[in-house]
């Protein structure tokens, strides 16, 4: 299969997942388009042909799914027996039926998936686990897989050999919930300069308090976090700390990634 074109789909509210995608696209080689969907749907349905084009999806796991705003957003992705990539990425736990619900999302929407794969990224909620992941060995790890997809379509090219991976995962899939975890500022560093306002992908920081999170929209995804300029915004709640400190005792032990073909 002669693949000139590499669309890559993600929501990545803390950047882990996008620098995955990035890594296997780039191993595959092609021209990439990319389409983030971590703020707003894609503006119109992205159609693809099977011809000339691949696609690469990518979010992160948010308790065992995907973000219900991916899945949303999927809904708007289509092929025509278009090969596909899914791929997810999780913080050090478990990435328990996300990636099978990618996968699944894309054969129902006409894609082909040939291969499928779970990474590491640091947690957002608890970023002592997997603290600075993806690292070299990771990145390494995604390349080797974006070059493996790459034969792949190569040894397929004008066959229908592509394979149709089992990945790990069962159906019904776990029942989707929040985590009563969300951001807020402080209000002795915040110089109300809108950053978070701007990116959180839920609209949960409203411009005139900036400080607050409207907690019934908030995902927890820690965008808003990460972006602050001024380290304002953080988990300040009383149950916090002991929460991090259980969840980072028990899963700290490091887990690797994981490809399907
Ligand atoms: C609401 C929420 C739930 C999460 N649930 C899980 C989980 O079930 N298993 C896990 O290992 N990591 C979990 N994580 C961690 C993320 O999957 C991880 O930090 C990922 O790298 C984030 O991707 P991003 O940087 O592209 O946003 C969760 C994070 C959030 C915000």
């Amino acid at each position: 299969m002669n693949i000139t074109d590499i669309h890559v789909v993600y929501f990545s509210a803390t950047y882990t997942t996008r620098t995955i995608v990035r890594e296997i696209a780039k191993a595959i080689g092609g021209n990439i388009i990319e389409h983030d969907i971590t703020n707003a749907l894609p503006e119109s349905e992205i159609r693809l042909s099977g011809d000339n084009s691949m696609l690469i999806v990518g979010a992160p796991v948010y308790v065992g799914r995907i973000p219900e705003a991916a899945a949303e957003a999927l809904k708007m992705v289509h092929g025509n027996n278009t090969p596909a990539v899914a791929v997810c990425v999780y913080g050090n736990r478990d990435y328990d039926d996300a990636l099978l619900e990618i996968k699944d999302t894309l054969n129902g929407n006409g894609f082909h998936t040939f291969a499928a794969g779970a990474f590491i990224g640091r947690h957002c909620i608890f970023p002592k686990v997997a603290e600075g992941r993806p690292d070299a060995a990771d990145l390494e790890k995604a390349a080797a897989f974006g070059k493996r997809c790459a034969q792949l379509l190569a040894d397929a090219a004008g066959t229908d050999a592509l394979g149709n991976p089992e990945v790990k995962g069962n159906r019904p899939y776990r029942e989707a919930h929040k985590v009563p975890m969300c951001p807020t500022g402080d209000k002795n560093t915040c110089t109300k300069c809108m950053t978070c306002v701007r990116l959180c992908p839920a609209g949960a920081i409203s411009e005139s308090d900036p400080c607050s999170t409207d907690t019934s929209k908030c995902i927890a995804c820690g965008r808003c976090v990460v972006v602050c300029p001024h380290g304002s915004r953080a988990i300040y709640l009383p149950a916090y700390a002991e929460a991090a400190a259980k969840f980072t005792a028990a899963f700290s032990a490091r887990r690797e990634p994981e490809t399907f073909f």
